[in-house]
């Protein structure tokens, strides 16, 4: 496989995807699909629920409450096809550098590969290089869990501070809540992200220097608020330990996950106490490789195993089942339908698990930085709107806030309802019953209300006055798909992030876009970097370029007590 991919993904610089057959075909179909309400599609089709029902690993993925059709779901195939989806996947999971703006491989789906997997990648070993820094996790991981890895006095260590952000916090905050049930239970984890220092104050309030691990997590290791925070930390540190700058104490409280060796070696800490991945590892995209070393700290590296194994087998399902029949490709394509041909801006999520409450915002930066492009991977302006608002919230608390704009709103919300067979803990019943019963029952009938609703005529039908008839009304034909699994475990919530991983992908290679960069991040961190010299030093002579922040300023440093 070349490993100049500009062809493939550019898609040529004539290639516009609202232009192909597909497409044309697919905006004359969403006509006589918009013609038909949900309770006439299961009336004419009465095993849709089955029929539309596709299973990936573990996870039952339920599209049969989607404002779709079985031609529906050939025309998005086709689209697909059209766009080179398979070649690309087939490309991504090869190494080729599908990250063309970049020239970089994308293959977070390698650090999920077995150990007796082969993939050679620009020459280099890659399940080699991605076991080897497994092994050194799980060695770590193990001495501290056993209490063999002892702070600087000689203490165990009982509490791990992950200082990241953006990937190198929302995937190990998200999974570590997750998986609340498999942490070791002499360890808590906490999570430090914010440039604000409320974030770290708040968690250096309960800790003991000297029982206290700080994993230092960044891809580049220069972004400011994780070496603001980390710097800060050691300051801390330092002091409550009385020990000075240099002190080799250092190395028994501080580790890193970075791929910049450099850069941790000049924050001080020790590269023998560095884990390393590679650049062809997206930040959000990251979860799966050592910047879950806190996550492996606390669930342990058996369970971590069986992580890696759950996105593995979603990766499969991804890589070898026809369009049709593809959980992440339709999660995708069903997706993309609403977002192309119906209008649709947001897609909402829903996790029916308390400890899932952190997923949704994972999921925000998985998707909204992938698919956040208005230009192809060519360079080109897009035709079509990419991707979507991504926002939810737990069942059941989100019923109780905003599933009303869902029920009765005027825009077309798709939500993704993600729930488990199996609580993770049952000992609290309410008078005899299952709570988690309770739980599924709001699931299942609140995808069952947004598809089918009620009529005017059925209310009516009750006796409610003909004034209060059309406030009661529920419009229903509101689309969901329905992601269930046995259980909330380590394995299935890998498959649960490949699923999204993966739809991620599909959609931009549809959009034609590239998913793996996000330079629309940039100019605001040289900004800030920019306006930090000038905020708070009333020696930097004002005014600034623009009368607004001009005159932010200015009132800025007036209210911390400086003269404009
Ligand atoms: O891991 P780091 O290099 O510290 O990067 C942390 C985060 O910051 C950046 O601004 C990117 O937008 C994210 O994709 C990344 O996850």
């Amino acid at each position: 496989m070349t490993t100049n991919m500009r062809g493939l993904f550019d898609g040529g610089a004539d290639f516009d995807i609202s232009s192909t057959v597909s497409w044309h075909a697919l905006v004359t179909h969403q006509q006589h699909v918009y013609s038909l309400h949900l309770r006439e599609l299961f009336v004419m089709e009465p095993d849709r629920g089955r029929e539309l029902t596709v299973q990936a690993g573990d996870l039952r993925i339920d599209f049969s409450k989607n404002l779709i059709t079985g031609e529906t779901i050939e025309l998005l195939a086709a689209l697909a096809r059209e766009a080179g989806v398979e070649e690309k996947r087939d490309a991504m999971f090869a190494g080729a550098h599908v990250n063309t703006s970049e020239d970089r491989a994308v293959l977070h789906t390698a650090l999920r590969l077995p150990r007796d997997a082969e993939l050679v990648v620009d020459g280099q070993d890659v399940v080699a290089d991605v076991h080897a820094v497994l092994d050194a996790m799980g060695d770590f991981t193990d001495r501290v869990r056993s209490g063999e890895w002892t702070g600087h006095t000689g203490k165990a260590i009982t509490d791990v501070v992950n200082i990241g952000i953006g990937g190198s916090d929302l995937g190990p905050v998200m999974a570590y809540e997750a998986l609340r049930h498999y942490r070791h239970p002499g360890l808590t984890g906490h999570f430090v992200s914010n440039s604000d220092p409320a974030d770290l104050v708040a968690v250096l309030a309960g800790l003991d220097a000297e029982t206290t691990l700080f994993v230092v997590s960044s891809k580049t290791f220069t972004t400011l608020e994780t070496i603001t925070n980390a710097t800060a930390a050691k300051a801390w540190l330092l002091a409550e330990l009385g020990v000075g700058e240099g002190d080799p104490a250092v190395e028994k409280h501080f580790v890193a996950v970075s791929t910049n060796a450099d850069e941790v070696a000049a924050f001080g800490i020790d590269t023998d106490n560095m884990f390393g991945f590679w650049n062809w590892v997206g930040g959000r995209y990251s979860i799966d490789s050592a910047i879950g070393l806190s996550l492996m700290i606390a669930i342990g590296r058996e369970r971590f195993g069986e992580f890696l194994a759950g996105f593995h087998a979603v990766d499969e399902h991804f890589r070898t089942a026809p369009l049709e029949a593809n959980g992440p490709a339709l999660l995708a394509l069903i997706g993309l339908w609403y977002s192309n041909f119906w209008d649709a801006q947001s897609q909402a999520v829903m996790p029916y698990s308390n400890d899932m409450e952190r997923f949704p915002a994972y999921l925000q930066q998985l998707t909204m930085e992938s698919n956040g492009k208005s230009v192809t991977a060519g360079g080109q302006h897009v035709t079509t709107p990419t991707g979507s608002v991504y926002w939810g919230e737990p069942g059941t608390n989100g019923q109780h806030a905003f599933f009303q704009l869902l029920h009765q709103g005027t825009w077309l919300i798709p939500a993704d309802f993600i729930g488990f067979a199996n609580p993770v803990d049952d000992r609290l019943t309410a008078d005899g019953r299952s709570f988690h019963d309770i739980l599924m029952a709001n699931f299942f009938a609140q995808t069952e209300v947004l598809a089918f609703g009620k009529t005017a005529d059925d209310i009516a039908d009750e006796g409610v006055p003909p004034t209060l008839v059309p406030h009661k009304v529920m419009p229903g034909n509101r689309p969901s798909t329905s992601i269930l699994a046995p259980q909330l475990t380590p394995s299935v919530l890998g498959q649960l992030i490949a699923l999204y991983e993966h739809q991620t992908f599909v959609k931009g290679m549809v959009w034609g876009i590239n998913p793996f960069d996000q330079w629309g991040v940039e100019l605001g961190k040289q900004q800030a970097n920019a306006l930090m010299g000038v905020i708070g030093d009333d020696a930097v002579p004002a005014p600034l370029p623009d009368s607004s922040t001009d005159a932010m300023v200015r009132w800025y440093r007036e209210q911390r007590g400086r003269k404009a």
